[in-house]
């Protein structure tokens, strides 16, 4: 049976357990991590790690192991679970404390990390490409929680994510407070247009996505043309190709944005020489 970590213990699916007094359970208190490994290594864990502490120190939490041994915690579980190709969750929570608010009211931090096999789309997802709308739930305001933390507070998300489920469609877009394109509820998003390959800047308001990372260092290295910039959904629906990034995903094509068709309605071929290129670099 799977066996998960929590807090320098190993325990069984059913016996893993955190107190129902944990912030993290009370006020989304606390910040995670989701990553995949390829072949028993976890791609750009490093970045992964930064992100995680960078979550952290913007919510004022100390995470209460170092990044070294997160790391061995994250290879350690993949290797008692014997994944090596899977996804992995890692959580770091505020802790167990009163019923009110104050951090400064709890303790002991809990580390949980959570290995099992990928749950993707169906491959035709990828070969057909997905069909999305734009949620009129907008991304979180930077001033008020900032995207840029991957915090366990995920309703904003999950609002949106209802908002494409009510319209026939698994992912949906957010627009950020002054209308401009973000995200989607769980991966980021690029458009090419002439052969230029754009996705929104990091100060509109998104999460820094490791996917989205690779995806722009593949496509400077294959010579494309890249912009990070403010968009708009009309820039999405003039586009010739549009795409998503993330971890669990890893590049899906968008064929129909709103009813509107993208291009030609097909996969794009630009999209198809980055995934071929980004499969690649994780399988190599
Ligand atoms: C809002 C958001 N934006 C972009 C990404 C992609 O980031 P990475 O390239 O670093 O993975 C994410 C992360 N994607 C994410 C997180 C949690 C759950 C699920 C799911 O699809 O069930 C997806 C995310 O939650």
């Amino acid at each position: 049976a799977l066996q998960i970590y929590i807090s320098g213990k190993y325990y069984d699916k059913e016996n893993a357990k955190i107190s129902v007094y944990d912030h993290g359970l009370l006020y989304g208190d606390g910040v995670f991590e989701g990553m995949r490994s390829y072949s028993g290594k976890v791609f750009r864990l490093e970045e992964h790690l930064d992100r995680l502490w960078d979550s952290a120190k913007a919510i004022w939490l100390q995470i209460p192991i170092s990044k070294q041994e997160m790391g061995t915690v994250v290879n350690k579980t993949l290797e008692i679970n014997g994944i090596r190709d899977g996804y992995i969750r890692l959580i770091v929570t505020r802790g167990a404390g009163s019923l009110g608010l104050d951090p400064n009211r709890t303790s002991d931090p809990q580390v949980i990390c959570i290995t099992d096999h990928i749950a993707l789309y169906p491959p035709e997802f990828y070969e057909k490409g997905l069909e999305i709308i734009t949620a009129s739930t907008i991304r979180n305001h930077s001033a008020a929680l900032s995207p840029r933390i991957k915090s366990l507070n995920y309703l904003n998300n999950i609002m949106a994510k209802i908002e494409g489920l009510q319209a026939g469609c698994v992912e949906a877009l957010m627009l950020n407070a002054k209308g401009e394109v973000a995200e989607c509820t769980g991966d980021n998003i690029f458009l090419v247009k002439k052969g230029k390959l754009m996705t929104p800047s990091l100060d509109s308001g998104i999460l820094d996505g490791i996917t989205r990372g690779a995806v722009l260092d593949i496509a400077r290295e294959a010579g494309i043309e890249v912009a990070e910039m403010a968009l708009t959904k009309h820039d999405v629906y003039i586009a010739d190709e549009v795409f998503l990034t993330g971890s669990a995903a890893e590049i899906i094509p968008v064929v129909k944005v709103d009813s509107r068709p993208i291009g030609d309605g097909t996969v794009g071929p630009i999209t198809l020489k980055l995934t071929k290129r980004f499969h690649q670099i994780t399988r190599e």
